[in-house]
């Protein structure tokens, strides 16, 4: 017998295209257009599983989700909406939806939702409701790539696995770090940071796990480490790339075992604490130059999590504007916009700083010029002062970046952070590597990651693109148009 889906939406187009496509795809469909009669349809035990929005004329689905999930905890529901934000994301997974996709989104999408959870062992979701949930969102922008990452946050939310979050400087690792905390299951416990590029490297051991009294020069007391701050909550490892070998390798028992010892002891001590990482360097790279411990790269890649750089998300610009503009307001600096002209000049800057001198821009706006309306001229001449430039930005006083050239220094580079020894076997596999990944990002982002336009642009075959796609670990912009 067809496995019935119940269609919830007010909107009759909405209903009439996700039905046609779940009908062809061999579903049973019925459609209504309000929660009542969702709810009558779900406590009289029919339906396998639920599609529904949020905002419907009788009220808003994630009120009676709750009780939906209480009387038929196993009834997949897939919550879909338009308000494409990070706490949509965030209160979805915790009133127990099984995923939810932003609208417009792709029925194929949809389809291969609806059969995953469908085939999927019945496991009762825990929800966990928490009321007081504020509604100042912590993370801003509604582009594609970032609602990808509030996905991918909603569905970690209530785990304990450990993440590694990659990035460019400034596109928010640490934010996203808080987010997991702050909304997840150890909410109450503490959130403790530690950036391991901001420590001198022989200290980094003893600040991580402490030390007994006399393990080193200077040990005169026994101190705790940060694993011992966080026990209970999560641990964020900033720039896990810079972490010294020796604490790599206790890093990897904490992961394996859930013990450490302390610098100097000898007793294993549990613990109970959520990793997060980040860094912003390719440990792949590092990897392949003897630098970072293989075997702790996958332990803490068990959800990689990629930060998309801001100008490839550059469709978040306004938000993000808006939302630095009224966090200085708070700060007691005047009420400013920017013109039309003043954001098409920034969308067209590359950002090298990302959020973070996206941020600064806009605190020195609010700080600096009178006007309520920032003008055109101001972001430019605020923007050819800045003394961090792009490569490329400056494309008439400098000559064009030249492929072979940089690939030739950056040879000469690597050889010699040998010294008199050869780098690892493989080392065509992995320059070839290096230079297709940025190539076939770039082509990806610039066709919004249309992967049909992206083959054809690179003059590649879609399914030679898709193989890399996977092979290079690529996290690809899906088009929901
Ligand atoms: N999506 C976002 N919404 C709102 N603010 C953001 C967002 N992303 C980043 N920011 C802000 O930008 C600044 C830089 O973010 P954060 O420190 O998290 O970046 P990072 O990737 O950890 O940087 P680094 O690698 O240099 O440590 C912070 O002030 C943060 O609040």
């Amino acid at each position: 017998m067809a496995m019935q889906i119940i269609v919830a939406d007010d909107d009759a187009a909405i209903r009439t295209v996700v039905s046609q496509a779940l009908m062809r795809a061999g579903f049973e469909v019925r459609v209504t257009s309000n929660i009542a009669t969702l709810w009558r349809w779900v406590s009289a035990g029919e339906g396998d599983l639920v599609i529904t929005d949020v905002l419907m004329p009788d009220g808003s689905t994630f009120d009676t989700l709750p009780k939906i999930k209480n009387s038929r905890p196993d009834l997949p529901v897939v919550v879909m909406s338009a308000q494409n934000t990070f706490m949509t994301a965030i209160k979805a997974s915790e009133r127990g939806a099984y995923d939810y996709i932003p609208k417009p989104f792709d029925l194929t999408e949809l389809v291969s939702i609806v059969r995953r959870a469908l085939s999927e062992p019945k496991k009762t979701p825990r929800t966990n409701v928490q009321d007081d949930l504020q509604e100042s969102m912590p993370l801003v922008g509604r582009s594609p790539a970032m609602q990808d990452i509030y996905r991918a946050l909603a569905r970690m939310m209530q785990t304990d696995l450990t993440v590694t979050i990659t990035g460019e400087s400034g596109t928010g690792k640490e934010l996203v770090a808080r987010a997991l905390h702050d909304y997840g299951r150890r909410r109450k416990g503490p959130f403790v940071a530690i950036n391991m590029a901001a420590i001198p490297r022989d200290l980094i051991e003893s600040e991580l796990f402490g030390h007994e009294k006399g393990a080193f020069t200077g040990a005169q007391a026994r101190t705790s480490g940060r694993f011992e701050q966080a026990e209970g909550g999560t641990l964020f490892l900033d720039e896990i790339g810079d972490m010294p070998m020796e604490a790599q390798t206790r890093l990897l028992r904490v992961l394996q075992q859930g013990e450490y010892t302390i610098v100097g002891g000898r007793t294993p001590i549990a613990t109970d604490v959520r990793i997060v990482a980040a860094t912003n360097k390719d440990l792949r790279q590092l990897i392949a130059r003897g630098q970072f411990r293989e075997d702790l790269f996958y332990r803490l890649n068990v959800v990689p999590l990629r930060l998309p750089p801001l100008r490839e998300r550059i469709e978040d610009l306004p938000d993000l504007a808006r939302h630095f503009f009224a966090a200085a307001e708070k700060e007691g600096l005047p009420r400013k916009a920017l013109s039309q002209g003043a954001l098409d000049v920034m969308r067209r800057y590359p950002w090298p700083g990302n959020v973070r001198e996206l941020e600064n821009l806009i605190r020195r706006l609010a700080a600096l010029y009178p006007q309520d309306e920032i003008a055109t001229e101001i972001v430019e001449h605020e923007l050819t002062n800045d003394p961090i430039k792009a490569p490329g930005l400056d494309a008439e006083s400098s000559k064009p970046v030249d492929l072979s050239a940089s690939v030739e220094r950056y040879l000469a580079e690597y050889f010699s952070s040998f010294g008199d020894d050869l780098p690892p076997p493989g080392l065509h596999g992995r320059i070839l590597r290096e230079v297709e990944y940025p190539l076939i990002a770039a082509a990806l982002a610039a066709t919004r990651g249309n992967q049909v336009k992206a083959a054809d642009l690179l003059g590649v075959n879609r399914n030679t693109l898709r193989k890399k796609i996977r092979d290079l670990d690529i996290s690809v912009v899906r088009s929901i148009r």
